[in-house]
């Protein structure tokens, strides 16, 4: 079965819609969906919510829908750095779900393995148990976190084989691969699209059976040499 797309307009069409929840993979400004998001963008479907790590920076990654305001809601661990995304949640044009990060990661890691909701003692006694089942296990308290069960899975990986078996590069990996597994449809960008065959079964983080398609994505280098040319 072909995964791979000529564009990342055609490997996202006939899925976006108004109201989805999207989960987006990427750390800091590393392994983010860049050209994924920018269809979305093209694309206009509006009050969307995101489950992902940070909202990026106000020109990168999740920020670029934040500026065409089409995200209603974000579920995020880390949202520093991002202008516009203050000034929507203080101006209360912008929900936000907060998630301790480990907290997060399970979410997504649970929806991918539907699981619908696990216990944890993070966030005991703060503002981010409010309103969640307690329960004590050997005489700990723990609060319930719901899996998180995306419409669409947003991923961006370093390599990966026609079929979508994916290599993630370093720090890219924590998020993009809970991210791609908790979605209905995963579509991943790849910087490298290799062979069937060329990629060690022992070197593969996720497994193409998650994937249902595939774009040739752009290099991080381009983006560490910009940052470089900005400094
Ligand atoms: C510090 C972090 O959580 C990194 C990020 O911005 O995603």
């Amino acid at each position: 079965m072909n995964k791979v797309y000529s564009s990342p307009e055609e490997a996202l069409s006939g899925i976006l819609h108004d109201d989805m929840l999207i989960a987006a993979g990427g750390f800091g400004l590393c392994g983010i969906p860049e050209l994924l998001l920018d269809a979305i963008k093209k694309s206009g479907v509006k009050n969307l919510t995101f489950a992902s790590n940070n909202a990026g920076v106000d020109d990168f990654g999740i920020g670029i829908l934040l500026q065409t305001k089409q995200v209603k809601k974000m579920i995020s661990s880390y949202v520093g750095e991002n202008a516009e995304f203050m000034r929507q949640y203080l101006s209360g044009e912008l929900e936000l779900e907060f998630n301790p990060q480990g907290t997060l990661a399970e979410r997504m890691r649970a929806g991918g393995a539907g699981i619908p909701g696990f216990y944890t003692k993070t966030g005991v006694g703060t503002v981010i148990a409010e309103g969640k089942d307690h329960k004590d296990f050997n005489g700990e308290t723990y609060i319930m976190e719901e899996g998180i069960f995306a419409d669409l899975s947003i991923v961006k990986a370093w390599k990966a084989d026609e079929t979508g078996n994916a290599i993630f590069r370093k720090t890219a990996r924590n998020f993009n691969l809970p991210a791609a597994t908790c979605g209905k449809i995963c579509v991943m960008e790849v910087e490298e699209i290799v062979p069937v065959g060329s990629l060690d079964p022992d070197n593969i983080h996720l497994p193409g059976i998650y994937v249902h398609r595939v774009v040739q994505g752009e290099h991080e280098k381009r983006i560490e040499q910009r940052t470089v040319r900005e400094a």
